[in-house]
């Protein structure tokens, strides 16, 4: 059994291309996060950002740029025109509308399509070449969205879908156990937001699968403890939000780690929202879902065949079946 089920065409571009430069659509918490990351982490050449609101991508801009005495050199250009984004590796989605206090998520949905129709084909027509990463919420029916929208190959349109749900579950493992988290390894998968799905068997600490790592340290083991620490990692999304109305930094550094694997082809895997058709008897029509996905300079190089037990496989058909109802009534 392969280790990796390959997706189509994911050959890089020419390797003769140095000049790496990204867009970031949307330069609000998200997206400025995201771009503060990617010039402190020196990953890139130039960023274009774009924005419906002049006057705020202008200031965001400008204060950036004042910030060159600082940074690695990166030129910086801010446009609400397109053509600003041309010749883009890779373009960010963070562009949407803020959910109204007690609008439905399929209402949010609709209002965040509209944007789209707009943002992809513009994007579309200045970086025929670049890979697609999408922030935006609902992130894994935006994903969908993007694919249909920009005609791309799937392993060239990402959606950042359980990354920042992986990342929180790794510090509160990592807490837990008083450990780095960059030594721990757990994946959630499956849709972003409250229904993800967290792989147990998937957590490792230092190397060592976390039931025997417990078991060594004498840690008690009691599932309810991880079951708690899953919770947490929704619990603390909306803990965030009601202490200071947004999220930004997180989703930045994840979304950042992202665009490293894919723009220095680190040939990592991150659990990212993929075009899940076929895998884990996901059938029905074209869903993206998050897996652990390969990442590198073409985009997704493969989706792994990780051991699912029946309870998280049936987990993600579940969720795969919300989301193609969703789609349905989408109209595209
Ligand atoms: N996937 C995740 O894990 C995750 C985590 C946090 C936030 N998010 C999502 O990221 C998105 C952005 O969140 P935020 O806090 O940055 O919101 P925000 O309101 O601060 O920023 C959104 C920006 O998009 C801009 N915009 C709106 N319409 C546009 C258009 N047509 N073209 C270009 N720009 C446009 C707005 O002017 C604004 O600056 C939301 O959908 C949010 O739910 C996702
Ligand atoms: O950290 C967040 N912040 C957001 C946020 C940021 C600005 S306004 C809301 C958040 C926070 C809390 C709930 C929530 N629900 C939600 C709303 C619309 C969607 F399409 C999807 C999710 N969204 C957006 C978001 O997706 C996240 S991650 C997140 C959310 C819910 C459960 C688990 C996780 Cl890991």
């Amino acid at each position: 059994q392969a280790f990796f089920k390959s997706v189509h065409n994911s050959a890089p571009p020419s390797p003769t291309k140095r000049h790496i430069k990204v867009s970031v659509v949307g330069a609000g918490n998200v997206g400025m996060a995201i771009a503060q990351t990617i010039l402190t982490q020196d990953l890139v050449d130039e960023l274009a950002l774009v924005d419906a609101n002049p006057d705020k991508l202008r200031g965001e801009m400008l204060d950036l740029q004042h910030a060159a005495a600082f940074l690695p050199r990166t030129k910086i250009h801010a446009s609400v025109d397109y053509s600003v984004t041309v010749g883009s590796d890779l373009c960010i989605v963070t562009a949407g509308a803020r959910q109204i206090a007690g609008e439905s998520r399929l209402n949010l949905l609709q209002r965040n399509l509209a944007l789209f129709k707009d943002i992809i084909p513009s994007l579309v027509k200045y970086s025929p070449d670049s890979i697609l990463m999408i922030v935006s919420n609902p992130v894994d029916v935006l994903t969908y969205v993007a694919w249909k929208l920009s005609g791309f190959p799937s392993n060239r349109v990402i959606g950042s879908g359980t990354n920042l749900d992986s990342s929180r579950f790794r510090f509160l493992i990592a807490d837990h156990l008083d450990v780095n988290a960059q030594d721990v390894q757990a994946f959630i998968v499956g849709e972003h937001g409250d229904s993800s799905v967290a792989l147990w068997s998937s957590i490792s600490v230092g190397g060592v699968p976390i039931l025997s790592f417990l078991e060594k340290q004498q840690i008690a083991y009691e599932k309810e403890t991880l079951e708690n620490i899953h919770k947490e990692v929704v619990g603390s999304a909306y803990e965030v939000i009601s202490l200071k109305g947004y999220t930004s930094w997180a989703i930045g550094y994840s979304a950042a780690n992202l665009a490293r694997s894919i723009l220095r082809d680190q040939r990592k895997i991150h659990p990212v929202s993929v075009l899940a058709k076929g895998f884990y008897g996901i059938t029905g029509g074209d869903v993206f879902l998050s897996l652990p996905a390969q990442l590198g300079r073409g985009g997704v190089l493969g989706v792994t065949n990780i051991h699912l037990t029946e309870v998280e496989a049936q987990r993600l058909r579940d969720s795969a079946k919300t989301i193609l109802e969703v789609q349905t009534q989408l109209g595209i």
